[in-house]
């Protein structure tokens, strides 16, 4: 390193000659010793006065010395280099006037050299000792520092928790926060039964005495043992920024938790709901759309969970998430059809009711037909995985529900209430939102057991917003703490309830965690879809999904739904009208699209599964459309069209689709071509542009459509 340094200092400076040249212990001697020799030998030869021996040796001393002082060389260093240099020196102004050639001069020089080897040796070592000796002293002022304002911050509250909380804690560590959100304190409590919980009731008033910003706050909570106190400290509000949600949209899994939002020192926070149901309330307006999608992202993103929605209230929190791929505005990887977000979206009480049917009885299925599965795993907690998804109900207001003396929906509420009790170990769980934390929903004793991940949104809004209900046992927990919309507290089993916000998601990310996520869906378990049969194979239906039209875009001349018949309500009667009628083109687009599904991904079981004791049951995921003899094209063909549908008004051509099909199907351009010639013919699609900028688009992207 003082080489270095040594050769940057000459480089910026330019010195004439190079009196610091990195030489070695070995290498300096030696080219002393010769050098010295040379001079002495042709100085003799050629008569040189000696004095100028003595000189040159004077001015390499002097030179060494000057820059030896630029690089900081200790003082025994530069004594050391300068003395070799008189020494030589010395050498051969004798050796020139007694002759360089003789015993005497030759052994002296040998001794000289080894001396001049040694002394630079030992430098050398001393100067690298001085260097390291620098370095840590360098650390140690830093770590100085840094302690002295941990202690600084440790006695600031040591003196602040004894005159707010009258209990005379000791810091064991003060540990800053990478984020630079605050710190937290790890400390003891006094000897006489002290508890942690003494000073998290006092958190307001430690926040208050520590001047902190509004929306910081002071969070107690236990130590390694009943004896500590964990104090975390914000002191920068991060609750008062928008986040968006995080843009990695990495596989997760439910076993490892998925991430709702993050707590006051930027961490994201996880739920764990393997076992667990949620409930998050919050008023309107106070971010809780915002925080269902934050929700259906996270199990979007999860390999191991297949999400049913229940939305009475217009859809809203669904159909973000189905749209965009029922629509096929979103490109798939490789020009494949994209899957919704969601596995199953009932925005009507009798598709509601439906799926809550459905979900009871694959919970019962489940726990027959995985009892060997359990016994040989030694569990009785269903393994859950890609291969035997979680089934997560999320059901918005789904706690309105509940609390609702409406006949109907009091069934809906049991078939919930049914879920939560009997599908714990056998994978399903369930998501309720309410709009706040009333007795009718926290009375209940099932949700108050079941649900313990819980989410209070507060957005500002203090009406209704019992926290110490929501989250009993803890204290402290004040609205106001959290004024921002997307704002509140969340508790899990794992994580205690506090301030946290949910990360702002927005349209665009939700299509592209769509398209992200698509092939990563599991498919439901052969059991589990032969329990739930056609119930569940046909929920892409077009008489099921009418409802959807309302809100779809390119959807303008509905036909047939009456004024009143709008989402939410019971579309029965909207549906028989509708089944006399010819297929509109919605129709139309909607059965391609449950086509598309079932073609891609497999995802629809045998409708009429054989008898149980009728022989070895058929597979899951038969094509239904080919079952009932509406449509003969095989599986390729159908998965042709599905690409076409979902190049959506850009069009592909036959090379790209015999490209895409080529793995799993084996099709060739030539049999594309047939295909879209066919379709051509039929009406099916259409072919735009000329030449080599031919390609064909589906009817229902065509231009003049
Ligand atoms: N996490 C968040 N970060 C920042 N702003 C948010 C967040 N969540 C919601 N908002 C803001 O609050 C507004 C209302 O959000 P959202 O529609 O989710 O509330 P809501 O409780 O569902 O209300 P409503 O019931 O009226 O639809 C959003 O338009 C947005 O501006």
């Amino acid at each position: 390193m003082a080489s270095t340094a040594t050769a940057k200092q000459q480089v910026s400076s330019g010195p004439v000659l190079d009196w610091a040249a990195g030489h070695g212990p070995v290498t300096g001697a030696l080219s002393a010793t010769t050098g010295a020799f040379a001079i002495a030998t042709t100085g003799a030869a050629t008569s040189m006065p000696p004095g100028w021996a003595l000189a040159v040796g004077a001015a390499g001393a002097l030179g060494h010395t000057i820059v030896g002082l630029r690089v900081r060389n200790a003082g025994r260093t530069l004594a050391t280099r300068a003395a070799s240099w008189l020494v030589g020196a010395g050498w051969t102004t004798w050796a020139m006037t007694h002759g360089p050639l003789t015993w005497a001069a030759l052994g002296s020089l040998a001794t000289i050299g080894v001396g001049i080897g040694a002394a630079a040796r030992s430098t050398a070592l001393y100067e690298e000792a001085r260097e390291t000796e620098a370095l840590a002293a360098a650390d140690r002022q830093v770590a100085r520092e840094l302690s002295a304002e941990r202690r600084a911050i440790a006695a600031e509250w040591v003196d602040r928790i004894q005159r707010v909380c009258s209990i005379t804690v000791r810091v064991l560590a003060v540990e800053q926060w990478p984020t630079g959100a605050g710190f937290s304190i790890d400390a003891e409590l006094p000897p006489g039964g002290a508890t942690y919980q003494k000073i998290a009731a006092e958190s307001g008033r430690l926040s208050a005495d520590a001047r902190l910003p509004h929306g910081c706050t002071v969070t107690a909570t236990p130590g390694i043992d009943q004896g500590r106190v964990i104090i975390d400290v914000t002191t920068v509000n991060v609750l008062m920024e928008e986040r968006t949600y995080p843009s990695d949209y990495g596989v997760l899994s439910l076993l490892t938790g998925i991430p709702w939002g993050y707590r006051t020192n930027a961490e994201q926070i996880l739920a764990y709901l393997r076992e667990q149901c949620a409930l998050v309330v919050g008023p309107t307006g106070s971010g809780k759309t915002n925080m269902v999608h934050t929700i259906l992202a996270g199990f979007a993103r999860a390999e191991d969970v297949l999400t049913w929605v229940i939305d009475l209230n217009a859809g809203s929190a669904g159909l973000p998430w189905v749209l965009p791929a029922l629509n096929g505005e979103i490109d798939g990887t490789d020009g494949k059809p994209v899957r919704p977000g969601v596995d199953w979206l009932a925005g009507t009480y009798d598709e509601a009711l439906l799926m809550l049917e459905t979900a009871v009885r694959v919970a019962k299925q489940r726990k027959m037909g995985y009892q060997e599965l359990l016994a040989k795993a030694n569990t009785d907690l269903l393994p859950v995985g890609p291969r035997i998804p979680q089934i997560m109900l999320v059901i918005d207001e789904g706690a309105e529900i509940l609390a609702s003396t409406d006949r109907q929906m009091r069934k809906l509420a049991e078939k919930i209430l049914e879920v939560i009790r009997i599908a714990r170990a056998m994978g399903l769980r369930t998501v309720l939102t309410a709009l706040g934390a009333t007795s009718s929903v926290l009375g209940n004793l099932m949700i108050r057991r079941e649900a313990k991940v819980r989410v209070a949104l507060t957005g500002g809004e203090t009406e209704g917003m019992d926290l110490g209900k929501m989250f009993p046992g803890t204290r402290g927990l004040r609205v106001d703490q959290a004024p921002y919309k997307g704002s509140g507290f969340m508790g899990t089993p794992e994580s205690p309830a506090g301030l946290f916000k949910a990360w702002r998601i927005l349209p665009n990310q939700i299509r592209e965690i769509i398209a992200a996520t698509s092939d990563r869906h599991p498919v439901l378990d052969d059991i589990s879809a032969r329990a739930a049969g056609p119930a569940y194979a046909r929920r892409w239906d077009a008489d099921r999904t009418a409802w959807m039209r309302d809100h779809h875009p390119g959807a303008s001349e509905r036909t047939g739904a009456e004024p009143g018949a709008g989402p939410g309500l019971n579309l029965s009667a909207l549906r028989d009208q509708q089944s006399g009628q010819a297929s509109t083109a919605e129709d139309e687009m909607l059965r391609r699209f449950r086509e598309q599904i079932d073609a891609e991904f497999g995802t629809a079981p045998d409708p009429h599964p054989p008898a149980a004791d009728s022989g070895p049951p058929a597979p899951a995921g038969l094509n239904l459309s080919a079952l009932q003899g509406e449509q003969q094209d095989s599986p390729a063909q159908r998965a042709a069209l599905a690409l076409l549908l979902a190049a959506g008004r850009d069009g592909t051509g036959a090379s790209a689709i015999a490209r895409a099909l080529a793995d799993e199907h084996g099709t060739t351009r030539q049999t594309v071509v047939g295909w879209l010639k066919a379709w051509v013919a039929d009406g099916t699609a259409v072919r735009v542009g000329e030449g080599t900028k031919a390609r064909y688009v589906h009817r229902q992207h065509a231009p003049e459509s």
